[in-house]
């Protein structure tokens, strides 16, 4: 086994859907020994259904509600590594308790990555358009600046591998203070 790497406080990762938040949240959460949350599972886990299934039944705005509620009491916790949904960074007081409590990564990829990475996964409500390419071309254009504002780090991931993608992160977070 990979020697464990000992670092303090909480890594919080954010970026469109597909960037990699899940799958690299929880290759750092391994190889840190810190305990991994993904904020989307959480909504799930809380209410019983999928992601898509809220969106249908409540609509987005209740869905961002209950994406609020989970990041305000994941952000307090300690040692965890958070994946964020993909718009968690909308919302002002989401942004202030991601870079409050936690070094915030923000994971980018091009579109062509994300929109491979997205394609059969039918969870994503926003994406069951006509045209998802154009709907990630638009989601980020929006949210690039709040993801830059809110990231510690940014990350490209395109074309790499996410082991290696993990150990070149790491080098980057020895060099960036820890928040607790
Ligand atoms: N660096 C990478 N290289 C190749 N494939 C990747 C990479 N990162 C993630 N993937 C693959 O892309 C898909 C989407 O990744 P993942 O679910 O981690 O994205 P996400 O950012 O959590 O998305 P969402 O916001 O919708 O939850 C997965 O099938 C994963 O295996
Ligand atoms: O980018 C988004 O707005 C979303 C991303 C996913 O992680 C989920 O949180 C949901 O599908 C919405
Ligand atoms: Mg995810």
């Amino acid at each position: 086994m990979p020697a464990m790497e000992n670092m303090a406080g909480n890594f919080f990762l954010v970026g469109l859907m597909g960037a990699g938040k899940t799958t690299v949240g929880r290759a750092l959460a391994r190889k840190t020994g810190k305990t991994f949350y993904d904020s989307d599972h959480e909504i799930e886990a809380r209410t019983g259904v999928r992601v898509a299934t809220i969106f249908e039944i409540e609509g987005e705005l209740r869905f961002r509600d209950r994406e609020s509620s989970v990041i305000a009491d994941l952000a307090k916790m300690n040692n965890i590594v958070l994946a964020t949904g993909g718009g968690a960074v909308l919302r002002p007081e989401n942004r202030a308790e991601l870079s409050r409590h936690g070094v915030v990564i923000y994971l980018r990829a091009s579109i062509d990555d994300l929109l491979a990475r997205t394609m059969h996964d039918k969870n994503r409500p926003l994406l069951q358009t006509a045209d998802p390419r154009a709907k990630l071309q638009s989601l980020l254009e929006q949210r690039d600046p709040l993801y830059r504002e809110v990231a510690d780090i940014v990350v490209d991931t395109s074309q790499q591998n996410v082991n290696l993608l993990v150990s070149r992160l790491l080098d980057q977070l020895h060099n960036i203070p820890a928040k607790t």
